[in-house]
């Protein structure tokens, strides 16, 4: 299901000018820096801005045109804020009830089905009020699922999360997305989570769409302006394991080739993608022999870029995927890179860890 938008919407002295389009079967990272209008994008989708003015359409249906208004008890929205707002006086299993009860359309998915996804089951009898703060924001989002949503809206749901629920949670929304398969708008000011757990990205500046495509491409470090704040890294898709228990490893097929890794850092459930540092990638012009280095994956200079007044973040074809490695620009000189060369990447670890 498509979804296509052209809004504009005067708040104060702050204008959305929003143009953008996600294509169907997206998990889509809307991202930018603080008061770029996220919040406010997410709002117009689900109807909470009177004044927006413009065009929604989701599929074939028009949620916001010159003609048309659709309420926003009419559009189907499963919306998840940074701080889950439940019915505090009712136990989880109530408040799921209560979003069943209400949902528009055929029910997808049973209760105890979305209870079991998201790793809430054995909660379903408490009392909302005694629940942690993760704990609340699985609820928050097995309550979207409940009430049948053609389309998820998640406004930083894991940010009042700490960091260890944090990434617990963010697996679970990795299968739910998988498993559930809704169409889903996810803001989130971490580019590591938006890599790992979104297909697609958009991202904000001043109000406006200023770049989106597949989020491996709308984050590529080597492309667009480098961020102040987040570290580079490469998205690498996985596409199978073989665990190697005795050895404590694990081989993981990638989009880039074989990569050895430890065991107990990838979990039961294969993740869809990994993050490799910039910061944790070498490079060699022939091949280690006795090096301690497990992961030597040949690969091809694609382009170099100056970083800082020291680095450079040097783009690598490797297989069918893509590295990113930051070395220091009298690397990139003594071992006379440039654009065709064959060398080889060291890898020193991989992390599914929120960069
Ligand atoms: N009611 C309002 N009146 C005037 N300005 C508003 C109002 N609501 C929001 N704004 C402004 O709109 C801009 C966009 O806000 P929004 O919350 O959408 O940004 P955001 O990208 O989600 O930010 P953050 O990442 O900090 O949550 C901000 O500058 C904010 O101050």
């Amino acid at each position: 299901m498509k979804i296509d938008f052209d809004i504009q919407l005067q708040k104060g002295s702050f204008q959305l000018e929003a143009k953008g389009s996600i294509p169907s079967g997206s998990v889509t990272a809307l991202i930018g820096p603080s008061g770029s209008g996220k919040s406010t994008l997410l709002r117009c989708l689900a109807g909470l801005e009177p004044g927006a003015k413009g065009q929604i359409t989701i599929g074939e249906e028009p949620w916001l045109s010159s003609e048309t208004e659709l309420p926003t008890h009419l559009r189907r929205i499963g919306y998840v804020f940074q701080h889950a707002a439940l019915f505090e006086h009712l136990s989880v299993s109530q408040n799921l009830q209560y979003a069943r009860k209400r949902a528009q359309g055929e029910a997808q998915h049973s209760l105890p089905e979305i209870a079991a996804a998201i790793q809430i089951t054995p909660l379903l009898e408490r009392q909302v009020d005694t629940l942690s703060g993760g704990e609340r924001q699985r609820v928050a989002i097995a309550r979207a699922i409940a009430s049948n949503p053609k389309l998820m809206l998640l406004d930083e749901p894991l940010s009042a999360v700490d960091e260890n629920s944090r990434y617990q949670l963010s697996l679970e929304l990795e299968r739910l997305f998988q498993q559930f398969q809704i169409p889903t708008v996810f803001v989130t000011h971490n580019y590591a989570e938006a890599a790992r757990l979104t297909n697609f990205a958009i991202r904000m500046r001043s109000g406006k769409v200023i770049a989106s495509g597949p989020t491996a491409e709308v984050l590529d470090p080597t492309h667009g302006e480098p961020s102040a704040t987040q570290a580079p890294f490469s998205t690498v898709d996985l596409h199978g394991r073989t665990d190697l228990a005795e050895e404590g490893l694990c081989q993981l097929e990638s989009a880039i080739g074989q990569l050895l890794v430890p065991l107990d850092s990838i979990p039961n459930q294969l993740p869809r993608r990994i993050i490799i540092r910039s910061r944790d990638v070498g490079l060699s012009i022939s091949k280690f022999e006795g090096s301690s280095f497990l992961n030597q994956i040949p690969a091809q200079v694609e382009e170099i870029r100056e970083f800082s007044n020291s680095q450079a973040l040097v783009r690598l074809g490797c297989g069918s995927g893509t590295l990113v490695a930051l070395l220091t620009l009298r690397s990139v000189e003594s071992l006379k890179l440039k654009d065709g060369l064959a060398v080889y990447a060291l890898i020193k670890s991989v992390t599914l860890e929120q960069s």
